[in-house]
C-alpha cells in the first residue's frame, strides 16, 4: 500500500480500539547518515524522551525510545550504520547490523525527500532485499517539509521503483516530516499492525531507561568510593536525576547531560567526598564520566552534586528515593 497524502489515519482502523489485540515489538530505522532517523525517533516517542539509549536484559540492542499507545507498544532500537565494508572490522560491523535487522519485527528505511536516491541508499536497499521476506519493510520518506508536493510525489515513485527493481515489497511507503510533526502519528499507526500480538514490554510511561540510569549511578558510586571505602563504607548513595541529550548539538557531535547527586549521611562526610578545594570530587567526576561514556558510547557532560540526606540508611522514604 502506498500512502501518499493522508493527513491523518484517524478513523481508518477497522477494529474499535477495545477489540483490537494488543501488539508489541521492536522496530529499527535504517538509512544513510543524515537521513533523519534520530529526529524521527524522537518525534515518534514524543518530547518527553529523556535518554536515547539502553541495553536492557531482554535485548542486546540499544533502545532509543519506547512508543506507548493504548493498542500497542513499539520499541525503537538502534543499529550501527551499515556501510560499504572496506576493512574486516567494517564487515564485522555489518554482520552486527544484519543480525539486528533479522531480529526486529519491522524495519523503517529512511530516505530524505530532498535528495536523490544515491549509491548509499542503494547499498542499504540491496541489503534489505537480502533479508527474509517475512520482516516487513516500511519506506519512510523523511523531511517532506523541504520539498514541493511535485518533488515529493516524484520521490515516492522513485522509492516504489527502487523496491520493484530490487525485489523489496514495501509494506508501506510513508512520507513524513519529523520536524513539523507531519504524518508522524500516521507512521505510528501504520507500524502497529506490523507488530506481533503481545503485551507491553516496558512499564507504561517508561520513556527513560531506568536500568541504564542505575548503571550510571553505580559507576559514579564506585568512583566516589575509590580510596575512601574505609572512611565511608556504606554511607554513599548516588541518584541520577536526569539524563538528557543536549539540545542544539550538531548530529555528529552529540552530548549527553547527566545530572547526578551523591548522597552522604552526615555533614562531616562532605569533606571526604569533595576533598581539598574540590579536588576529589573533580577526580570522581572525570573518572566516572570516562566510564559512563564507555558504557553509553556517547560524550557526556557530568554535573555532580553532593548532598546530605541525614541517616538515609534508616529512613524508608529516603531509601526508596535512593533506589533501595
Ligand atoms: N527540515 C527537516 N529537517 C530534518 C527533518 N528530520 C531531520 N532533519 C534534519 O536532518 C539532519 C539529520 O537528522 P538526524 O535525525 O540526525 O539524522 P540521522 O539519520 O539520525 O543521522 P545519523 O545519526 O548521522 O545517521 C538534522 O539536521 C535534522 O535536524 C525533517 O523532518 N525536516
Amino acid at each position: 500500500m502506498v500512502v501518499m497524502n493522508a493527513s491523518s489515519a484517524a478513523g481508518t482502523t477497522a477494529q474499535a480500539p477495545g477489540e483490537a489485540p494488543h501488539r508489541s515489538g521492536f522496530a529499527c530505522f535504517v538509512g544513510r547518515p543524515n537521513a533523519g532517523k534520530s529526529t524521527l525517533t524522537n518525534a515518534l516517542v514524543g518530547t518527553k524522551v529523556a535518554i536515547t539509549s539502553n541495553r536492557p536484559q531482554t535485548t542486546r540492542h540499544t533502545v532509543r525510545g519506547v512508543v506507548h499507545r493504548p493498542d500497542a507498544q513499539l520499541v525503537l532500537v538502534d543499529t550501527p550504520g551499515l556501510h560499504k565494508p572496506r576493512t574486516l572490522l567494517g564487515e564485522r560491523l555489518n554482520d552486527v547490523v544484519r543480525t539486528t535487522w533479522a531480529e526486529v519485527d519491522v524495519i523503517g528505511f529512511c530516505l530524505p525527500a530532498d535528495q536523490k536516491i544515491g549509491p548509499g541508499d542503494r547499498f542499504i536497499a540491496g541489503e534489505l532485499a537480502e533479508l527474509k521476506k517475512s520482516t516487513p519493510k516500511v519506506a519512510v520518506v523523511t523531511k517532506t517539509d523541504l520539498v514541493t508536493s511535485e518533488a515529493l510525489a516524484a520521490q515516492l515513485i522513485a522509492v516504489d521503483r527502487l523496491g520493484k527493481e530490487l525485489g523489496i515489497e514495501w509494506a508501506e511507503i510513508v512520507p513524513v516530516s519529523a520536524t513539523e510533526g507531519s504524518q508522524v502519528e500516521l507512521l505510528a499507526e501504520l507500524l502497529v499492525p506490523l507488530l506481533p500480538e503481545g503485551p507491553a514490554l516496558y512499564p507504561d510511561g517508561d520513556l527513560t531507561d531506568e536500568p541504564e540510569q542505575v548503571m550510571v549511578a553505580e559507576l559514579i558510586r564506585e568512583a566516589a568510593l575509590e580510596g575512601v571505602r574505609d572512611e565511608l563504607p556504606h554511607s554513599i548513595a548516588v541518584v541520577v536525576e536526569e539524563m538528557l541529550p543536549r539540545e542544539g548539538r550538531p548530529a555528529d557531535r552529540p552530548l549527553l547531560d547527566v545530572h547526578a547527586t551523591v548522597f552522604i549521611e552526615r555533614p562531616s562526610q562532605k569533606g571526604i567526598v569533595i576533598g581539598p578545594k574540590g579536588k576529589r570530587l573533580k577526580e570522581v567526576g572525570s573518572t566516572s564520566r570516562r566510564h559512563i561514556e564507555a558504557l553509553l558510547g556517547t560524550p557526556v557532560y557530568l554535573d555532580l552534586h553532593v548532598k546530605v540526606a541525614k541517616d538515609w540508611q534508616r529512613d524508608p522514604k529516603q531509601l526508596r528515593r535512593l533506589g533501595f
